[in-house]
Formats: C-alpha cells, sequence, structure tokens
C-alpha cells in the first residue's frame, strides 16, 4: 500500500489520518510510528499556514521525502477568533485537552446561544523537498456548548457542536466525524496530489 508521512505527534489527529488515508487506499504513517528521533518543531509562526509548512518542511528536509503536516485549531467568534493557532496550548505549555475545555467555557460562560458560533480549521501543508510547499485548507462551522458532553474524538470535540446537529463532535461516531470534519474537508481538496 501507498504511503504517505504525516508530521505529527497527535494520538487523535494520527487515528484520523489513518482512517481518512485508508479509504484513499493508502497508509498514514505519523510520526508516532517512525523509530528514527525526529525533533519536536516549534511552531513559532502565527498562522496556521505557517506552522503548518515548519512542521512539514522540517521533517521532509530530515527525512528526504514529501511529508504532509496538519495545523489546527479552534476559532471563536465571541473571542476574537481565540484560541485560534494557540488551540494545543491555550490553557498551558503541557497541551491539556480538559483545562483548554475549562478555559474556553469560562470565557463563554456569559455568551448567550446564537453567540457563540465557532469553526474548526484544519490547514495541510506538503512539503517534498526542494520544492514549494503546497497548502489545503478545510473549515467544520458550528457552535460552542455550554458544557462537555461525549468522549469520542480528542481536543476541543466534546464542547463542539457542528453546524445541524444537537450531539457534540465527541458524541459522533469517527465515521459521522470523518464526513464533516475539518480535516476531511482539507483532504478532500488534495485531490489525489499526495
Ligand atoms: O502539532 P502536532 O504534532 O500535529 O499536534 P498538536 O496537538 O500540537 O496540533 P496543533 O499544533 O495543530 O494544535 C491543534 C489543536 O487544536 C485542537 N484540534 C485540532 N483538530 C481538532 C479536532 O478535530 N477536534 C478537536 N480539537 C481539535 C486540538 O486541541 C489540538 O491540540
Ligand atoms: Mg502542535
Amino acid at each position: 500500500m501507498k504511503k504517505i508521512i504525516i508530521a505529527t505527534k497527535n494520538q487523535g489527529k494520527a487515528k484520523e489520518f489513518k482512517e481518512l488515508y485508508l479509504k484513499k487506499g493508502m497508509e498514514a504513517l505519523s510520526l508516532l510510528d517512525i523509530v528514527q528521533e525526529l525533533p519536536d518543531v516549534e511552531e513559532t509562526g502565527v498562522t496556521f499556514e505557517e506552522n503548518a509548512a515548519l512542521k512539514a518542511e522540517t521533517i521532509a528536509e530530515l527525512l528526504q521525502i514529501p511529508v504532509l503536516a496538519d495545523d489546527s485549531g479552534l476559532v471563536i467568534d465571541a473571542l476574537d477568533g481565540r484560541p485560534g493557532v494557540y488551540s494545543a496550548r491555550y490553557a498551558g505549555e503541557d497541551k491539556d485537552d480538559k483545562a483548554n475545555i475549562k478555559k474556553v467555557l469560562e470565557e463563554l460562560i456569559d455568551v448567550p446561544e446564537g453567540k457563540r458560533t465557532a469553526r474548526f480549521v484544519c490547514v495541510l501543508a506538503i512539503a517534498r523537498p526542494g520544492e514549494k510547499t503546497d497548502f489545503y485548507k478545510g473549515t467544520c462551522e458550528g457552535s460552542i456548548a455550554f458544557e462537555e458532553r461525549g468522549s469520542n474524538g480528542f481536543g476541543y470535540d466534546p464542547i463542539f457542536i457542528p453546524e445541524n446537529e444537537t450531539r457534540t463532535m465527541a458524541e459522533l461516531s469517527s465515521e459521522e466525524k470523518n464526513s464533516i470534519s475539518h480535516r476531511s474537508n482539507a483532504i478532500s481538496k488534495l485531490q489525489g496530489r499526495v
């Protein structure tokens, strides 16, 4: 089976890439599958594009093969777009999903239903050694719940209610999430280019 390397150390993302690429008859390997010691790429960019490029290009250069990276996050309108590119470390350096969710819910405590609109954003960067990096963006519109519900998925899934749904993303099956997610929308734009 054709293989593609995804420059991520996030277990939740890695699982979704495996599922989504398997449907295309490909095997997605993440940095969690690779024995070779690879550095943690510092995400110093201020846009999803910059961070996705940093991750993809660093690993592509080291391995000398094409590499895909995903930079993603939750953009909340009532918080002027926060946590955005800082989604993973919103409540601190240790990337604690529970603490991140708690912080968002507290910040939105006085924001009424109807003003809690948000979207998940995923930017994929494909770096090929010595070539220009390509970008593909996917989004998933929705709103922020008043409390956490569900245990599927990862990250902010327990508080994100996709448009036209009453359940949170964490209450959807992985097949349901994969049919509407920002990640699957971004991958569908690749059109066989990886
Ligand atoms: O950089 P890598 O190694 O890929 O892993 P990461 O977790 O640091 O990933 P990002 O820098 O792209 O940060 C994205 C954060 O946004 C959140 N996020 C992204 N996609 C999500 C999804 O499908 N469901 C829930 N939360 C998501 C989640 O908190 C992630 O940690
Ligand atoms: Mg990261």
